[in-house]
């Protein structure tokens, strides 16, 4: 049980410890509200109006909740559950965390899959009339988190909108905290949830027509028949009314968010979907925040055919931002790239490599950077000392317009801002378009930067309204009220020596608490001596205490005046948050620069420390890679281990190389380190970035399909083949001349002879139908027959060094197909019995002698390129007569 628990609220609560079926009044729907006392009646009314969200209600020091909220409340955050007389009722059910720690629950019930309204005193409890004036305040849900602590730093926070209709889509996104907002519309369920799955949202809002169900969250897996068919079921879906998505309550919304006449400008204005998705995103910001009016920068329009497409398995397979084994991003090629320096640099580099680019123009323009970078590493390095000064622009502008920037939150703003213009004298030293872009700074900038360090103080405290947060000598009222505060200070800190002197008493004491405020204290035994204006207020064993009038007047004089201090300090504060919050848009635009030249920076520094090479892109279908290296295996293991391979593929008029290379070698020997070694460096090359190779030619790939491993899906409840076969029918369906197809052990989930067939129609269909860039690793060495029959395809092993006792493994890839795989080898080093390996041996002799596949398929050949495949009965293959 947590220390904080409504047991230490007013005392009247008592902990309940009944079943809690027994639990009275658990049902705030179903009481009689007339029998509640003002405050309960309140609250329900309040409740009415967020059935679906936590309602945080404050009472005093406490956020309370009550009836089923404070059951569910105690249960989720283990906190006591206790009760409160609500009138005539009789007591009803409340659990409460202490105010100053709400970030820190809201954050663990967020976690949990609930969406939270916080109701808190708008107006001072001791001014108030009656019942103390509550409002929501804040609607908080994983998509609206605004918190610095509540936010990974270094990745976004995506809430989304979707609407679907048919089969068409539109798909608004946001990152509240640094004001990201895109919309898009295309068509393809399948599309939908791709992009869902390369954003992954913290939350996404979905229209629905059923009113009660509107405000509902469901959970991660929760499911619903509310939601469209084909979405994952791993996000958090907000249900909300329909009405908020139609054509010209969106339109108009993002009019007057953005203050437009059209939408013409934002791209958007003939994708109806788009828009009504990203109308609805906003009006939800609307209904959450309150308060808080939230920055967000004008929505952008984009089409997602402009980039590398990457559904989740080659996401996974491909370890981009994490390990498919645990999960971790140690070990991803995230981890092996991002040596950037700020966190806007590194949510940038994550945003890169999952959405790879498809123009040569635009990679070129990063290439370019990189490799003035790499050149001139003192520059590079001057950049990444000025970047590391440089904080969190985007989200600090972010609060700043919420109205939850405090004041170090501005100071750092402002050290930021005021790095700016040694960041442009070095980026005048460059060439290259990002560099480039930092070389000017806007004055309007500098001269807000130069403004926030003159008012706030260097290390200002975190509350904002207890003073102490502007410097003297900027605001001529507040250097008034501090001069009458200090001269009341001094006379009171000089009271014990004129005192002293007008009463003769030598150990007369000046002091202060909290119940009298300051006093004059003298020993009983002088008291006697006490002048006429002195009034006693308390007798203690050996002193007594008194004031004097004068001394009372100063006393309440510098409280008042520190009233009035302090509120003057927090509207010049405010006063200057609103500045900021005036010019999110150009401090964004900075950040952007900025955060783009932290991750060529980043680039640069690797490739020129660990050898990568400028890949040149091309536009046909080239893959022609020398020496190429897996970039997160190459730091994973000793300096110099790992053992470089080349890589061609991809047939044209001019090149003879192949477009499938079946892959074959023992266990362990690096065929699948080669597979996505190739997929690295083709998707590292479309991110702009230098690739781990000698050198490189590259044709634009429009995707990455992968297929590694066999993997039970339980959460969907399929098979390993099914989970196999469904990936595999994907590439299939969607693979095209464009794409690089990187295929792991296809059809080794089922009966040897099933998998073999599929394993080598697949192969087939690839060479010849798609004609895609392929790498098919395999253990069928009968797929090398494949070679013979058709002339795209082509045989590489990874070569081990046979032992009389051992496999040594030499990770080198070669021409030609391995003749036999050491899997009876491998079970012999492993112990299995003598008489179990000799017959091993003898039935794959069978096996090998009796196997007709090339024949029976050679004899069938002719049609092979003719794409009748399919009607042509292939002769029946005598695998199994041995
Ligand atoms: N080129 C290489 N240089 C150095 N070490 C390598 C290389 N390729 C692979 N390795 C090492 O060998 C290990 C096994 O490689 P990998 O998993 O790719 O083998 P595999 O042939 O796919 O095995 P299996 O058929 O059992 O799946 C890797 O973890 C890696 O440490």
């Amino acid at each position: 049980m947590s220390a904080y628990s409504s047991a230490s609220t007013p005392s009247d609560a008592a902990p309940l410890r009944t079943n809690l079926a027994e639990i009275r009044n658990a049902d705030y729907r179903e009481i009689d509200r007339e029998q509640l006392s003002e405050m309960y009646r309140h609250y329900v009314e309040v409740k009415d109006r967020y059935p679906h969200a936590i309602l945080l209600y404050r009472v005093g020091d406490f956020f309370e909740t009550f009836f089923q909220d404070a059951i569910t409340v105690a249960r989720e955050l283990e906190l006591v559950l206790t009760s409160k007389q609500g009138g005539k009722i009789g007591r009803v059910p409340m659990t409460g965390v202490p105010h100053h720690a709400l970030d820190r629950y809201a954050m663990q019930l967020m976690e949990k899959g609930y969406a939270i309204a916080v109701c808190d005193q708008v107006e001072d409890a001791a001014e108030a009339k009656g019942l103390v004036r509550r409002e929501v305040t804040r609607v908080i849900t994983p998509g609206t988190l605004l918190e610095e602590e509540m936010l990974p730093s270094r990745r976004n926070n995506f809430l989304a909108a979707v609407v679907v209709a048919k089969h068409h889509w539109g798909l608004a996104y946001t990152d509240i905290s640094t004001g990201e907002f895109f919309t898009t519309q295309a068509q393809g369920i399948e599309h939908l949830a791709q992009e869902l799955d390369r954003l992954q949202p913290s939350e996404v809002l979905i229209p629905t027509n059923a009113p009660d169900l509107t405000g509902t969250l469901l959970r991660p897996g929760e499911g619903s028949p509310h939601l469209p068919e084909g979405l994952p079921p791993s996000f958090c879906y907000s249900l909300r009314s329909n009405t908020v998505f139609l054509s010209s309550e969106a339109r108009s919304r993002i009019l007057i968010q953005f203050n437009l006449r059209s939408l013409e400008g934002l791209g958007c204005e003939h994708l109806p979907l788009a828009v009504r998705a990203a109308g609805g995103l906003l009006e939800y910001l609307e209904d959450t925040q309150k308060e808080n009016s939230i920055p967000l920068q004008p929505v952008r329009t984009y089409t997602i055919s402009d980039f590398l497409t990457i559904d989740r398995q080659t996401r996974s397979n491909l370890e981009i931002v994490q390990t498919v084994r645990d999960g971790t991003f140690h070990g991803s090629l995230l981890w092996a790239l991002d040596k950037t320096v700020t966190a806007m640099g590194s949510r940038t580099l994550r945003r890169w490599l999952l959405q790879p680019l498809l123009q040569c123009k635009g990679i070129e323009a990063r290439q370019d950077t990189i490799q003035e970078l790499v050149e001139n590493a003192t520059l590079r390095e001057s950049l990444q000392q000025q970047l590391r000064q440089i904080y969190d622009l985007e989200r600090l502008t972010g609060r700043a317009g919420s109205g939850t920037a405090n004041a170090r939150d501005l100071v750092s703003l402002a050290d930021s801002l005021g790095q700016l213009p040694q960041l442009a004298q070095l980026g005048a030293q460059g060439r290259s378009r990002y560099l480039k872009a930092v070389e000017t700074v806007n004055p309007d900038l500098e001269q807000l930067g130069r403004q926030l360090r003159q008012y706030l103080v260097e290390n200002p405290p975190l509350h904002l309204t207890e003073g102490g947060l502007i410097r003297s000598g900027v605001d001529t009222v507040l250097d008034e009220m501090k001069a009458q505060v200090e001269a009341d200070q001094q006379w009171i800190a000089n009271l014990e020596v004129t005192e002293r002197e007008r009463t003769g008493i030598a150990n007369l004491k000046v002091g202060y608490n909290k119940t009298f405020g300051y006093y004059i204290s003298i020993a009983r035994s002088k008291s006697d001596r006490a002048p006429e204006d002195y009034v006693r207020r308390q007798t203690l064993t050996n002193e007594e205490r008194y004031i004097t009038p004068e001394l009372k007047e100063r006393e309440s004089r510098i409280l008042t005046a520190r009233d009035d201090l302090n509120r003057r300090e927090y509207e010049l504060f405010t006063g200057l948050r609103s500045q900021v919050a005036n010019f999110a848009e150009p401090i964004r635009k900075v950040a952007r620069a900025v955060a783009a030249l932290d991750v060529l920076c980043a680039l640069a520094k690797i490739a020129s420390e660990r050898n990568y090479c400028r890949p040149q892109m091309v536009n046909g279908r080239e893959i022609a890679i020398v020496d190429g290296r897996h970039p997160v295996v190459e730091v994973s293991i000793n300096e110099g281990f790992f053992v470089p391979n080349s890589t061609r593929l991809g047939r044209s008029e001019s090149s003879p190389s192949p477009d499938l290379i079946i892959l074959t070698g023992p266990n362990a020997s690096g065929k699948s380190c080669y597979l996505r070694q190739v997929g690295l460096i083709q998707l590292m090359a479309q991110t702009g970035s230098f690739v781990p190779a000698t050198s490189a030619r590259l044709g634009i790939c429009d995707r990455i399909f992968t297929r590694v491993g066999a993997v039970d899906d339980l959460a969907t409840g399929q098979s390993t083949f099914m989970v196999e076969m469904n990936e595999t029918a994907n590439i299939l369906n969607h693979a095209t001349s464009k794409s690089l197809v990187l295929l792991d052990e296809i059809g080794r989930g089922t009966a040897t002879f099933d998998g073999l067939s599929i394993a080598w129609s697949v192969a087939e269909y690839l060479a010849t139908e798609i004609q895609a860039r392929t790498i098919f690793a395999t253990h069928y060495h009968e797929l090398n027959e494949l070679a013979s029959l058709l002339s795209n395809v082509a045989n590489y092993q990874v070569t081990v060094k046979e032992l009389p006792d051992r496999i040594i493994f030499l990770h080198q890839v070669q021409p030609g197909g391995a003749d036999r795989s050491y899997g009876i080898e491998a079970g012999r080093l492993a112990g299995l019995p003598d008489v179990v390996i000799r017959r091993a041996r003898q039935v794959m002799g069978q096996i090998e002698k009796h196997s007709k596949i090339a024949v029976g398929l050679r004899k069938g050949a002719r049609h092979l390129d003719k794409q009748t495949v399919e009607s042509e009965p292939v002769e029946q293959l005598d695998l199994l007569d041995f």
